[in-house]
Parts: C-alpha cells; structure tokens; sequence
C-alpha cells in the first residue's frame, strides 16, 4: 500500500524515479477525484514517466515490477472513475485496455492510426496489364525477387502500402515510380490528374528527398505529361497539415481534409504517434498513403514507433497464398520463401521491405557494418573494421582524438578545417554582387555538410557540449576561427525552435559568415538555406541576433542527425554505459554516412549499445493484427 501518495511522490521525483511532470499529473488527478485510491495515481505518474521513454502504453502486469507497492493491479485498477475500459467513461483520463494502460489522449490516437489504415486494407482494382508497365519499370536485374517491383505493385493495389529499407535500397526510386505509374493509368483512362503531395517530418528530411526526386522523375521512362504530373517539391507535415503557433491542432484535420489523392511520407520513422495520428486525420477516405523509411533506424523523439510498429514484421514478409499468387502474375517472381498463409495477417500484405543497397555494394564496410550492427553481431562488427576497408575506421576514443579527427578528418575524408578551408578560398571580393555571395553561402553550407560529428548525448565527456567547446578550441588554435566566444566567421549552428517568421525549422544548420549588410559595409550574418512555398532551396542571410534559439553544432545528437546524410560521419560514444546507447541509435549514427564512416568508441562500449535493442510499449501492432 502506498501511505501517504504526496509524499510517494514526492521521493520518487527526488530519487530521479519521475519526473516533476508526471508529480504534476498525478497531483492534477487527485484533485479531480478526492480521495482516490492512491495506487491509482502512483500508476498514472508511472504511465506518464514511460511516455517520456517513448512507451505509449504500460502492461499492468509490470506495474507491480516497477513499484513493489502496487502489489497486484489486476485487482484494484478497475475499481477507480479515472480508470475506464474502451466502451466505459470517455472522460476518464486513463484507459484500460486488453491489460495495458494508457493515457487517454495516447489511447485515442492509437485508435484513430490504426482505424486509418486498416481502413485502407484490402485491395484497389489494378489495371489489366499491371506486368507489362512493371516489367517495363522494372527491367530484370539480378538474381532473386526484384523488391523495388514487389513494392511498387504493393502500392498499386492497396490505399495503404509501406516501403522500408535501409540506406540505398530505392525507396524514393520506387515511389517515383508508382507515381509515376499511378498518373499513367490516370492519364490513360482519361480520369483527372492524381493530386499527389510529398511530405517529410522535418525540414531537412524534406530537402534531402526534394534533391533527389526531382533527378528521379527526369529519368522516368513515361510521357513528358505524366512526368509533368509528378510533383518535385517535397514539405514538411507540420507544413502540409498547416500548423498554428501556439496550438498542437493544424489547419487541415478531419473537418478540413487535405486536397490530395496521394500522400507520400519519406523518412516516417521519425513520425511520432500524434504527428501520424494528425496526418491521418487530415487524410481524406479515399486517398492513398504511402510511407517511406527505414524501420531499424531510431524511434521518433516523441513518444511511439509507428512504423517500427507497422514494420515489425516486415523481415519475414509473411505474404498469403493471394498476394503470393498475385506478385507471381504481376512480378514474375517468387516470394514462396516469405509467404506464412496460416500467419499472414492484412496489414502484412501491404508492407514491403527492400532488402538490396544500391549505394553500399557488397565490398561496402559501412553496409557491412550496418548489416552486423542490425543483426546484433558483434564478432560481425568486430571484423567489418579488420577487413580494412578504407571507408571504415576505428579509432581511440578519448575526447582530444575526437576532436583531432573531427577538426583533420583522416586521408581522404574531410573534417571540419575543410569548410573553413573552403569559405576562405572561395570568399567573394567585398564588392561582388550578392548573387555572389549567395553562391558562397551555399558553397559554405555544402562543405560544411561534407563532415558531421555526432555524439550519443549533450552531456558528458564525449557529450555535444564538450565536444563543441573542444573542437572551437582547437579550431582556434590552428588559426581557422578567429575567436570561440559569441559570433564568429565559421561558427555553424543548429536551430533548435521553429521559427515561422525567418522560415526556419527546428534542426535547420547555417553558417556564420561575413557578409555584406545591406547598408554598404559587412556585417556577420548566418547563411541557411531555406525552403520556399514551393519546396525549392533559397540562401538566406540572417543577422545572427535575429536567432533566438540555436546553438553551436560542431557536433550533434545521433537523434538531431536523423533525416540527414554527410558525406564523412564520426560517431563519438561514451565511455561509461548508459540507458541512451542502443543499437538503433548506432545503427541511425552509421547509416548517416554517404563515403567514409568513423567510429570513436571503445570495443566494449560499442558491444554493449549493440546488443540493446529499444522496444517501445505501444498497441498499435495488437491493433492491427
Ligand atoms: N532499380 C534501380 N536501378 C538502378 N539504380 C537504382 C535503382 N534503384 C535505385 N537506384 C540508385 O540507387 C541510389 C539510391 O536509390 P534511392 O535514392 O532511391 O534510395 P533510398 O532508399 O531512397 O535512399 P535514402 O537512403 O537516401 O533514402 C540512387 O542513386 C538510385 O539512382
């Protein structure tokens, strides 16, 4: 029995068990139903702590593990208002369901996701002569099922389609293709142009599929007019939906539908289950949602794993005798060895998972060593970095070698003296135009991106903070900067609040550049590029007292790099364990490297992340099964 539940409380947040949130919440209970039985408040505050984990939902069977106290919950749960089954009270604001318990607000936007899709399962008419269009995108290539093709006649035939694949593997190549397909078929039967938006969580994920896909349209082999009805540019969902300042609701929601007939969302990992749960609000019924991502990569900042979730059984395939028998006719191919017909489940037949990287080949050490960290094998791992590939390496991980590598890169691949290299050859005279300069911005931003350091944490040792205070130091010391403190020509910075009225999103990178002012002289001023309304690029110049929240960003956080590639990534973990390494986080860390890949950790360090795989509580899987 809890006692005294202020108290319980109390100590709980004092001992670092809650947090002064969930204190907060349970408080607010209690005040709403005197005299409540405490252990009702101790598992609200506990719901609410795990939701800061990530988890969306807590199965009472574990409430006694986590706080002896709660004895056995199954018997006493119930028995509270603000405790309510599915069918029971919609005003309590906690929900029992099947065992597990959730917030109410949580519970009911797992319920509207998951209504969404399973009300886009089943299957569209396809056209007669699906294999001859798939045979013609598709030419055969290689040995084994063609996945691209498999996954683009899975999005053909259903409302509802999932492509995963790690770094490479065609997923924007096969959605430009579906698009493609998909306005084709419009275009033959004489019916309107398909209203096709292309939406990413942030706005560097955005851009980085805006780079690529307009290259992928052009090189699709259909009519000038259906390339035409493909759009090129790509938002951000907070774009998309319409966000207001201020509010957590959107323009667009279900009494104000998008215009669209066809979503893609590139990089859904990283979509929360709010963020989905919004955005399928906002979907109208009969309109087709296709999600892009890579399921092994980091769970979004807020709570949930959606497509984790979604693509927790994407490995196996699990195809019925239906769809095995359907991509036989229209794929030409045999995906007997994925089929489980006494397992296969709806929501399987709408997931497809590439499997081939086009960008890491099978002499890639960075694959190599994506494939081993995903597979939680360490002597794997161990002998990826003894092949002695040269776009590997490992190196010591004390805190003064990080930012050595960080600052002189290693052979070909570039650290951050390079930028700086580059911002002083490339420096327009004072009287250029400022087309010029804008192109030196641009050029600045570029080179800048060429190298990331990323850490497992702000704080610590090997910690962003530190690691920012080190690498400006020696920056310094080798005469690049010309200060550490304050403004500075070189200094680069991540935003860290969207900020509406500069067109700037929380995570956007700029760098620090004297620049002319506007008035006849120079002024320093940070160079970003900005998306436009239309998805294009635009350089910006910003006068840095304009910026109100950024900070320096010589390193990073694995979890601010998601949505981001560069072309050398070093991954700088701790030296002591803790609950932030994981192997989804080092596998996101190394998959953000295009080239060259470097590893600044201790072997033991890196065996135990790799053997941590992060599960998060959620129902949505249950749901949908
Ligand atoms: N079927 C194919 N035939 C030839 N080249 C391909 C094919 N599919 C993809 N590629 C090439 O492989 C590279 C990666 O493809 P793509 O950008 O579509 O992958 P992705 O999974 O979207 O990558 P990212 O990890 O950047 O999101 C591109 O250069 C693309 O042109």
């Amino acid at each position: 029995m809890i006692a005294d539940i202020a108290r319980w409380l109390d100590t709980a947040v004092a001992e670092g068990r809650l947090r002064s949130i969930d204190r907060a919440f349970a408080r607010f209970l209690a005040a709403l139903e005197p005299g409540v039985d405490a252990r009702v408040l101790a598992t609200a505050a506990l719901v609410s702590r795990e939701l800061g984990e990530g988890h969306i939902c807590v199965d009472v069977g574990r409430l006694g593990e986590m706080e002896a106290s709660l004895g056995e919950p199954e018997r006493w749960i119930g028995t509270s208002s603000l405790v309510a089954d599915p069918a029971g009270d919609p005003a309590a604001p906690l929900v029992l369901d099947g065992g597990w318990i959730y917030l109410r607000r949580f519970w009911r936007d797992e319920a509207r996701v998951a209504d969404a899709v399973v009300s886009r399962f089943g299957n569209l008419p396809v056209p007669a002569e699906l294999d001859v269009e798939l045979d013609r995108l598709f030419p055969r290539d290689g040995d084994g099922p063609d996945w691209q093709k498999i996954a683009c006649a899975i999005a053909i035939r259903g409302a509802f389609a999932v492509v995963t694949g790690g770094p490479g593997t065609g997923k924007t190549t096969t959605v430009v293709r579906v698009l493609g397909l998909l306005q084709a078929l419009a275009h033959r039967e004489g019916l309107p142009r398909l209203r096709i938006r292309l939406a990413a969580p942030t706005g560097k994920a955005a851009a980085r599929l805006n780079a690529s896909i307009a290259g992928q349209i052009e090189r699709l082999d259909v009519e000038a007019a259906v390339k035409q009805a493909i759009p090129a540019e790509v938002t951000t969902l907070h774009r998309l939906l319409g966000s207001r300042p201020d509010s957590r609701a959107f323009r667009h929601d279900r009494d104000n539908p998008l215009h669209v007939d066809v979503l893609v969302i590139d990089e859904a990992s990283m979509i929360d289950l709010e963020m989905m749960a919004a955005t399928l609000d906002a979907l109208p019924a009969g309109a087709r949602l296709i999600l892009l991502g890579d399921k092994d990569q980091l769970s979004s900042v807020e709570a949930g794993a959606v497509l984790g979730d979604l693509c927790a059984r994407a490995e196996q395939g699990y195809y019925d005798v239906d769809t095995q028998a359907w991509l036989a006719t229209v794929c030409h191919v045999d995906v007997g060895p994925w089929t489980m017909p006494t397992e296969a489940r709806a929501l399987d037949q709408h997931v497809a998972m590439l499997r081939r990287s086009r960008r890491f080949g099978d002499d890639s050490g960075i694959g190599a060593l994506a494939a081993a960290i995903n597979a939680g094998d360490l002597a794997g791992v161990r002998s990826v970095f003894e092949r002695g590939d040269t776009d590997l390496a490992a190196l010591p991980p004390s805190p003064e070698s990080v930012a050595v590598l960080a600052i002189e890169g290693r052979g070909e691949a570039p650290g951050y003296a390079h930028y700086l290299d580059r911002i002083e050859a490339a420096r327009p005279a004072a009287d250029a135009s400022f087309a010029h300069f804008e192109a030196w911005g641009a050029e600045a931003l570029r080179s800048y991106a060429r190298f990331q350091l990323l850490c497992a944490t702000r704080h610590g040792d090997n910690g962003v903070l530190r690691q920012n205070e080190r690498i400006a130091q020696g920056l310094l010391e080798r005469g690049l900067i010309e200060t550490v403190d304050g403004w500075y020509e070189g200094r680069p910075v991540m935003v860290t609040r969207n900020d509406y009225a500069l067109g700037l999103m929380n995570g956007d990178v700029g760098v620090t550049l004297w620049a002319p002012d506007g008035q006849g002289g120079m002024a320093l001023r940070v160079v970003f590029a900005v998306m436009d309304e239309r998805g294009g690029e635009r350089i910006r110049f910003v006068v840095p007292s304009r910026l109100a929240a950024v900070e320096t960003v010589y390193a990073m956080t694995v979890h601010k790099s998601q949505g981001s590639e560069f072309e050398h990534t070093a991954l700088a973990l701790p030296a002591e364990p803790s609950p932030v390494l994981t192997r989804e986080l080092v596998y996101t860390g190394v998959t953000r490297a295009r080239r060259w890949f470097t590893l600044l950790a201790a072997p033991d360090i890196l065996g135990y992340a790799v053997q941590r795989k992060t599960q998060r509580a959620s129902g949505l899987l249950r749901r949908l099964l």
